[in-house]
């Protein structure tokens, strides 16, 4: 059978208003099919209600496509997880709006360009399907049609995953995940521009990556840029580290995390970034630490729909930063000779590709990082000249 759909719930207490989610998990090749129709913010009961019974509605329509369920990975399967729902005891019964029957064959709109043949095409969402507003990957990238010698209930072959660099490919799962949060709007990432519309609506930021390997001096120069070119520094991995000692639920698996110089996930990290940046009333973004790897990457551009500006990358031979880490005394639990040597492996196996992405959009402003401090701000100061403070 073709398709495994797997349901959870989460909360965060980052937000003021309690965030839950529900993601539903389809594996391949279900998940191209159907992503985008689940994962939502619940600010409310109700709100909560009317997802669980789009939720229901959607697990019809899996049904109705030949699907089976499993537990792959999280709570469970998705029928389950649904009665355990922490709110569902609070609703009404939800009323699941009987299932028109399937659609008749359709042909292609006049605006597809593809035709009824070919494997881009597909027809229209099942009208239960528009009902839900939830916004699906548009009919021509869904799709494709059946199978010449399949039954009518047999799932049909899902063409390969688009190219993740396309401005208009609907997120994925992934990327739903590592947000918590919907994106109605459609995904557009202003590239090769300094400012992007973005998640802070109509004001436009200005964010810079600066990244390169622990200890390679990134807090340091960033104090010095806040200080001569006014912009915010936000550090990841302070923003972490605040997070918990803040008692989070998160605190456990941060601390975990951090000790063993892994990446926490990004939908943590992502959600006290988006935090930091909607509180500040600042334009100009240093964001230090950040993105640390691909899924950081993707998940940020998906759900802020911030570009950067450039990457700074201080670039220093891990002899040298291992030397500044054991001497930096600042108490941190992963500054120690095991977790460095761990950290520098994540650096070069997940961060050093995504400095390799941007090198490849010419965002990468490499400085040398094994000079004296303020040799090396010499250099930075070069690269920030065009955001000199006017006052
Ligand atoms: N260019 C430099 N030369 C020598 N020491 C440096 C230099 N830049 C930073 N340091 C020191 O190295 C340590 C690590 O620097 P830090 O800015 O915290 O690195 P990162 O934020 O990249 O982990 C600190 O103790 C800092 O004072
Ligand atoms: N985007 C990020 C940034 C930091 N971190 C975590 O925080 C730790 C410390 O990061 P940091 O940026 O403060 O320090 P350096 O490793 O750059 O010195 C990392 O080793 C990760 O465990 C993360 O998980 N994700």
């Amino acid at each position: 059978m073709p398709s495994v759909g797997v349901c959870r719930w989460r909360s965060s207490p980052l937000s003021a208003v309690l965030r839950r989610s529900f993601v539903v998990d389809l594996l391949p090749p279900s998940r191209s099919q159907l992503c985008g129709a689940v994962p939502c913010d619940f600010p409310s009961p109700d709100a909560v209600g009317r997802r669980i019974r789009l939720l229901k509605i959607w697990w019809k329509e899996l049904m109705v496509l030949g699907a089976t369920t499993t537990a792959a990975s999280g709570v469970g399967p998705l029928g389950p997880v649904l009665g355990d729902f922490p709110f569902a005891e609070k609703l009404a019964p939800p009323v699941v709006a009987p299932t028109p029957p399937a659609p008749p064959p359709v042909s292609p709109p006049a605006n597809c360009h593809a035709s009824r043949g070919d494997a881009a095409w597909a027809p229209p969402p099942h009208p239960s399907a528009r009902r839900a507003r939830i916004k699906r990957p548009p009919a021509c990238l869904r799709l494709p049609p059946p199978h010449h010698q399949h039954t009518h209930h047999a799932l049909p072959v899902i063409p390969p995953p688009r190219p993740p660099s396309s401005a208009h490919r609907p997120p994925s799962i992934q990327d739903r995940r590592a947000m918590g949060t919907v994106v109605d709007a459609p995904t557009v990432v202003t590239e090769n521009e300094e400012v992007a519309v973005n998640m802070l609506g109509d004001k436009k930021v200005t964010v810079v990556f600066v990244l390169g390997g622990p200890g390679s001096g990134k807090g340091t120069q960033c104090a010095n840029i806040v200080e001569h070119f006014g912009f915010t520094h936000l550090s990841a991995g302070d923003l972490l580290r605040a997070e918990l000692k803040s008692g989070s639920e998160n605190g456990t698996m941060i601390e975990n995390m951090i000790k063993e110089g892994k990446i926490v996930p990004s939908e943590v990290t992502i959600a006290l970034l988006k935090e930091a940046m909607i509180k500040n009333d600042n334009d100009k973004f240093l964001i230090d630490g950040f993105p640390r790897n691909e899924e950081n990457r993707a998940a940020f551009e998906h759900v802020t729909k911030i570009s950067p500006a450039f990457v700074l990358f201080f670039d220093c031979s891990e002899e040298e930063m291992e030397k500044r880490l054991l001497g930096r005394n600042e108490g941190r639990v992963d500054d120690n000779i095991e977790t460095i040597r761990k950290r520098f492996k994540v650096f070069v196996e997940s961060s050093l590709p995504v400095i390799e992405y941007y090198k490849a959009k010419d965002k990468v402003k490499k400085i040398d990082a094994a000079k004296p401090i303020a040799e090396v701000f010499e250099d930075v100061k070069a690269i920030f000249a065009p955001y000199a403070k006017t006052a």
